[in-house]
């Protein structure tokens, strides 16, 4: 029986993707085999030792101690792509509440008691919620995966010159955006064009606090910027002082902090990017899928600290081994598994950077001190065997 504990509201569609023949999934569950979770935070966790794999139903993985995991021999997976489209959306709002007064003007509206001369009224009164239109401005979109290029082409159907900033943009990402997006060398260009500036990158150490009085200090009056990436991306003071000295018009945030509560000219969001019934079913499906995989066959797809790696099954026996990246570890582990006399049926190996991934099919079942022997290599993390055996 595998264990499955979760963190945070999870649909149900991925829940149920789990067997319960096979598969226990409850949030107090003891001795989980993984963790499956979103914004839950994992820091100061500290995790059981029966711990292998933590699946994160979303996109951005900074709740989770990657460092950590990879030295445990934890491997954590995301869903990529599986919430896109609903952030998309959600940015597209966040622009034309950014160029529209339609929050102020609601918030009239709903002011307002049964009164006769109400029409008058509205019509006196709605000069003060006019706005601009998307049509022929500048959106520039930082960081152009897998939300940014839906972004990106999202501006362009909608008639805006789109320019953008990503540099490290995946192939995949590149082939997904148009080519009428205009590429730009650095931000600080992208930052003087734009009329609308949307993120999309992952908070990381090199992109806390990008977004900096320098990066305002030069924009085109009437800028509207929208966070739907991280909070810790913003320098939230900086933001403050561009709005308050009219270079900002308006930031649309999906973070808002103590600090930032009831600021004028900000519209934010309680992180509802990914908040519809579509994304928490897509991220839930894509995320228990690669947990089963792993659990019941240690492939890996989509883990942001392992490599990905499959094997189709050539035996019932599969022995999965996690090492340092270094040299000589994989001479030894076929060194062993010979001199216990076992066959092996199939293999493969895959780095990323300093972690090893072995599967290793096996005409029979290890045994105890082959697997003790296994353990013992100073560069092994650790050694899972998967199939019918008496151990595990
Ligand atoms: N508001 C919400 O509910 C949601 C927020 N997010 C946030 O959005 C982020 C992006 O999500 P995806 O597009 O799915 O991720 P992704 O991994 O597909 O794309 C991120 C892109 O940012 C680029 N990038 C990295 N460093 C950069 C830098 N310094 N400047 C410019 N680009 C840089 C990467 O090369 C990559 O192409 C996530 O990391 C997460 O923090 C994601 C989903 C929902
Ligand atoms: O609603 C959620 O699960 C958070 C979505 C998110 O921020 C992400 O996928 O990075």
């Amino acid at each position: 029986m595998y264990r499955i504990r979760t963190y945070n509201s999870i649909s149900v569609k991925g829940l149920n993707r789990f067997p319960r023949e096979d598969y226990e999934v409850a949030g107090e569950l003891p001795h989980p085999d993984a963790f499956l979770i979103r914004s839950q935070k994992l820091h100061d966790m500290e995790f059981p030792d029966t711990l292998k794999a933590v699946g994160r139903a979303g996109a951005g993985v900074n709740n989770v101690p990657l460092d950590r995991c990879s030295e445990e021999g934890i491997v954590v997976f995301n869903a990529p792509g599986a919430n896109a489209n609903a952030v998309k959306e959600l940015v597209l709002a966040g622009m034309l509440l950014g160029s529209r007064d339609i929050y102020e003007g609601m918030k009239f509206v709903e002011s307002l008691e049964p009164q006769d001369g109400l029409d008058p009224l509205l019509e006196k009164e709605k000069k003060r919620f006019a706005g601009t239109e998307l049509i022929g401005k500048t959106l520039g979109v930082v960081g152009l995966g897998n939300i940014g290029s839906l972004v990106a082409n999202m501006g362009l159907a909608l008639g805006m010159k789109v320019i953008g900033y990503d540099p490290a943009i995946s192939v995949e990402a590149a082939w997904r955006l148009s080519s009428d997006v205009e590429k730009m060398d650095n931000l600080s260009s992208l930052f003087s064009r734009a009329d609308y500036i949307s993120l999309h990158l992952p908070v990381l150490d090199a992109t806390r606090a990008l977004v900096s009085d320098g990066l305002l200090a030069n924009v085109n009056p009437g800028l509207v910027l929208l966070n739907f990436a991280r909070g810790e991306i913003v320098d939230n003071a900086a933001v403050m002082r561009a709005l308050q000295e009219d270079r900002l018009h308006r930031y649309v945030s999906d973070f808002p902090a103590n600090d930032t509560l009831r600021h004028p000219g900000m519209l934010q969001m309680p992180h509802i990017g990914a908040s519809t019934g579509e994304a928490e079913e897509n991220c839930a499906i894509m995320v228990a899928d690669q947990l089963m995989d792993f659990l019941e066959h240690g492939n890996i797809s989509n883990s942001v600290n392992f490599p990905n790696i499959s094997l189709p099954r050539a035996t019932p026996v599969r022995v999965t081994i996690t090492n340092r990246n270094v040299p000589k570890v994989l001479n030894q582990i076929t060194a062993i598994i010979a001199d216990h006399d076992i066959n092996i049926v199939d293999m493969l190996n895959k780095s990323r950077a300093e972690i090893a991934y072995n599967i290793i099919d096996l005409e029979a079942c290890p045994s105890e001190d082959s697997l003790e022997a296994l353990r013992s290599i100073e560069e092994v993390i650790n050694v899972r065997v998967i199939g019918s055996c008496n151990h595990s």
